[in-house]
């Protein structure tokens, strides 16, 4: 391994002034991060994805850089609404009354299954994972700290005044315009955009998660939880705090107005304000309410590796939308095998990493962190990867320690890999690996014995059953993925 010649100071967009900013740590030598979690009332769709994908990847540039990570994602399981705004009925309870099952064990699977996602896509694991429903306690203590000065009380809740805090929806910009008319009209709000912070239990109902608190039996809000849990683990100000851009218009404006209440010294309680952008297809932003959504499970029973998926994010910049396509992501599958054989054929050279000397990989590797190092332009990053495996006159072992030292930025498992690895069985395929090492087997003597009509038969059958014969190709077949 290796530490990269590496002086480019780190740019990062904030959104809350809308340009690059050079990263300065709160605390010298770390960086702190929180990053807003699924709500698990569903599986994650790929696009959901998309925003661990980018949180792991600044997380990654950041310990890259040579900052201590503390990272911390959370897990919603109470509060967020059906929608993003005062409307609708938590999601949550929705899912359980429709499916007349508990909550927790609802919130429990979605999660598990959430977690495999985060382990097949490599993402790094945090911290901690905190979990809202574990911190109700602190939010019931955050409000009541906030409550004399900048909530009021309704039948429905405790309600934020946004108007207490300077500035309420910067970071959105278009808050103020769009505001009317986004949120439900709640009799007696005093601004259009004051949001509920806990909401009680209505007289004469149950739920299923209710805690009792001193504006009565009730839930708390969705956008009090992060600020509570980002306070509680991290400190204000911590220095980036990451999410969706949907989270830009109502979530995050809604954050830093408490935020401002609870710690008016530390302004909106992060420095830097990251939003990755969507993932669409061709109806628009991929998301759960639409029905139907694409889901990694579904792309591995189709035979294609979870690391496609990542490497397809990391060759768009995450402000820009990525739509997604079949022939996108299965062009980076190709583009994933292409690299792991590239690798494994330097490892096959090269007994264990050495240190780069090279001049010309030296300058690579200070290519490789100016583009990181450039608001994450993992794009850029990945050809300048590409270059380094192309210098096939250059030492193997220097050539893999500068790989290993990218791919600890990029995360594609690079050095662990083998191309087989990512021979995914699709789930449609109707033989196994036995079978068809044994009909190769055959097909080989058939042709030892010049039997054409006996192998071409025998590789149809290997078609018919969902298997590609590849003749001169080292890896001898590979499953045929049709999507
Ligand atoms: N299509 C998308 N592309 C990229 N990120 C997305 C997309 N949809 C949601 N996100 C982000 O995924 C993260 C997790 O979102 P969450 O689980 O709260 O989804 P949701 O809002 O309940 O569902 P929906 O997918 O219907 O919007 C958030 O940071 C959110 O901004
Ligand atoms: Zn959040």
């Amino acid at each position: 391994m290796t530490s990269a010649p590496d002086t480019a100071p780190l740019m990062l967009f904030n959104s809350l002034t809308r340009s690059l900013e050079p990263f300065q740590p709160v605390h010298a030598g770390e960086a702190r991060v929180y990053s807003c979690g699924p709500t698990v009332y569903n599986y994650a769709h790929l696009g959901n994805m998309r925003a661990y994908v980018f949180a792991d990847t600044l997380g990654r540039v950041l310990s890259f850089k040579g900052y201590k990570l503390r990272h911390i994602i959370n897990i919603t399981d109470v509060g967020h609404l059906t929608d993003d705004a005062d409307d609708g009925e938590d999601k949550l309870e929705k899912a359980a009354a429709e499916r007349a099952q508990s909550i927790w064990d609802i919130a429990r699977h979605y999660t598990e299954a959430f977690w495999e996602d985060v382990r097949a896509l490599n993402i790094r694991q945090p911290a901690e994972w905190s979990i809202a429903t574990d911190y109700v306690p602190k939010m019931i203590e955050f409000a009541k700290s906030i409550a004399d000065r900048h909530c009021y009380e309704l039948p429905s809740g405790l309600y934020f005044d946004v108007s207490t805090v300077s500035d309420y929806g910067s970071l959105a910009r278009a808050a103020t315009e769009a505001g009317e008319g986004r949120i439900e009209a709640v009799e007696g709000k005093r601004n259009a955009q004051d949001f509920a912070i806990w909401r009680k239990t209505p007289e004469g109902e149950t739920r299923q998660m209710e805690w009792d608190s001193p504006w009565g039996k009730g839930a708390p809000g969705w956008h009090l939880e992060c600020s509570v849990m980002s306070e509680a683990l991290l400190g204000f100000p911590f220095d980036i705090h990451t999410g969706g851009i949907d989270h830009r218009e109502i979530h995050h404006p809604n954050e830093i107005a408490q935020n401002q209440a609870f710690a008016c010294s530390h302004g909106s309680g992060a420095r830097f304000w990251m939003h990755n952008n969507f993932l669409i297809d061709r109806t628009g932003k991929m998301s759960k309410s639409s029905g139907e959504f694409l889901r990694l499970p579904l792309l591995m029973a189709k035979g294609i590796h979870p690391l496609a998926y990542r490497l397809m994010c990391l060759q768009a910049h995450y402000r820009s939308e990525l739509e997604f396509s079949w022939d996108n992501l299965l062009a980076a599958l190709t583009r994933l095998k292409r690299l792991v054989m590239a690798v494994a054929a330097l490892r096959g050279q090269a007994e264990m990493a050495g240190t780069v000397e090279h001049p010309r990989l030296q300058q690579l590797l200070g290519d490789f962190a100016s583009a990181v190092s450039d608001d994450l332009n993992t794009a850029k990053a990945l050809t300048v990867l590409d270059d380094v495996l192309a210098q096939k006159k250059v030492d193997a072992g220097q050539r893999l320690a500068a790989v290993a030292a990218m791919d600890a930025v990029l995360g594609l498992n690079l050095l662990a890999l083998e191309r087989a690895d990512l021979r995914l069985r699709p789930s449609s395929a109707t033989t196994d690996e036995v079978a068809i090492e044994h009909r190769l087997k055959l097909r080989k003597e058939a042709r030892a014995d010049k039997n054409f009509a006996a192998s071409d038969a025998l590789r149809d059958e290997l078609v018919a059953a969902g298997v590609e014969v590849m003749d001169g190709d080292p890896l001898g077949w590979e499953w045929r993925i049709e999507v």
